[in-house]
């Protein structure tokens, strides 16, 4: 297939792009680079640097694409609780304008980047997709309007479209990884603790209703997410709108986390108690089994130790080759 890429020099859509690559598809990249890099475009893919509301149109207007992966959005939990005009902007009325660009050129695929955050504080985990979706940050709100737009769309014009619904990304994959300018995420923060680029890692809330007090996650390894994007795109049927949890189906705390990354790394890492972080749910934990059963999907990637320790490869190479992003020592 021919595949536009919105967000392919950012962490999620970079390793994608290079799996579609593998697989044989043909792949243009759109990506302003407001947070990726120009170097994780994947050799193969062609690159246009710009804003994804500019470009789509001239861009699918070939008429030729077979489909498009949307990755390109703002993501930051806590940004969007200070900022929401941001993310409404950047997120819903960008997308939109994909949307019509998609149904102006007949683009008849879509996969989109959904998120755990649709859901908000669950009632119970493991998290299925019939859960209700009660966002508790505008990050979430806007992934969801999202969704629900993608649904009208592909009832009203037939456009064959999956969101993924995905919980942590971790790891990285064919020298792929997180490597942003403002890093938010646990994983990668804690390695550049142990790498000696930071002192510490604040541990957000050690008062949540978990077993040792510290906030649960679902970390997903990078190359099982990339692999269930492709298993998305190759079954979607037109005038269907399907929704998936990504996830492994375990949980892990803060502080395993922690811990997790001293054992890969041989190094203690040093810790600070701190306030919860606004918008945090305490316990995500993703149910598998509708994509399982629907797509065949099920993540190979499920030890902690064996996620972190692709990411911690990572890190360690970016200092080699001199292109780590991220903060030092801050
Ligand atoms: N990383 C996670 O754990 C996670 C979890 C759930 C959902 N997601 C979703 O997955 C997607 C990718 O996340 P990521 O972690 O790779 O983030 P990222 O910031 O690494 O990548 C986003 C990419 O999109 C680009 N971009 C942003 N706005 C753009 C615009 N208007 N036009 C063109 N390019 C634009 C950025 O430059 C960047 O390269 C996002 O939609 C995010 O909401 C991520
Ligand atoms: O310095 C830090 C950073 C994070 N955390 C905690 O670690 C956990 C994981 O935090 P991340 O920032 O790594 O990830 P989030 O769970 O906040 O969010 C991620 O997953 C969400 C869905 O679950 C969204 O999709 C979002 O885009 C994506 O970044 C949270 O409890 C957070 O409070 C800390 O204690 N200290």
């Amino acid at each position: 297939m021919k595949l536009l890429v919105t967000g392919g020099a950012g962490y999620v859509g970079s390793v994608c792009a290079q799996r579609l690559l593998e697989c044989g598809h043909t792949v243009v990249v759109v990506d302003d680079l407001s947070t990726g890099n120009a170097d994780a475009v994947p050799a193969g893919a062609e690159f246009v640097e710009e804003d994804v509301a500019s470009a789509a149109e001239r861009v699918l207007g070939s008429g030729d694409f077979d489909g498009v992966l949307h990755f390109a959005a703002r993501s930051l939990v806590g940004e969007s609780v200070v900022t929401p005009e941001t993310y409404w902007n950047a997120n819903v009325v960008k997308t939109l304008t994909l949307l019509e660009a998609m149904r102006s050129s007949g683009t008849g695929r879509l996969v989109f980047s959904s998120t755990a955050a649709t859901y908000g504080s669950p009632d119970s985990v493991p998290i299925t997709e019939d859960a209700p979706t009660r966002p508790t940050n505008p990050y979430g709100a806007t992934k969801l309007a999202i969704d629900h737009a993608i649904t009208s769309y592909a009832v009203a014009h037939g456009l064959a479209a999956c969101s993924l619904r995905y919980f942590n990304v971790a790891g990285a994959y064919a020298g792929l990884g997180e490597n942003r300018l403002v890093e938010t995420h646990l994983i990668p923060l804690v390695l550049q603790v142990a790498a000696g680029h930071r002192d510490e890692i604040s541990v957000f809330g050690t008062d949540w209703p978990t077993p040792d007090g510290t906030a649960v996650r679902d970390y997903i390894h990078i190359h099982d997410l990339a692999e269930a994007h492709i298993l998305a795109l190759e079954s979607a049927r037109p005038a269907t709108h399907r929704v998936y949890n990504l996830g492994t189906g375990t949980g892990f705390s803060v502080r395993e986390v922690i811990s997790s990354c001293e054992r890969v790394t041989g190094r203690t890492i040093a810790t600070r108690d701190a306030p919860r972080r606004a918008g945090d749910p305490a316990v995500l934990v993703a149910s598998g089994a509708r994509v399982q059963a629907e797509l065949g999907w099920r993540p190979r990637h499920t030890d902690l130790d064996a996620i972190v320790a692709d990411a911690w490869t990572y890190l360690q190479s970016l200092g080699a080759r001199e292109r780590y992003r991220g903060a030092v020592r801050s």
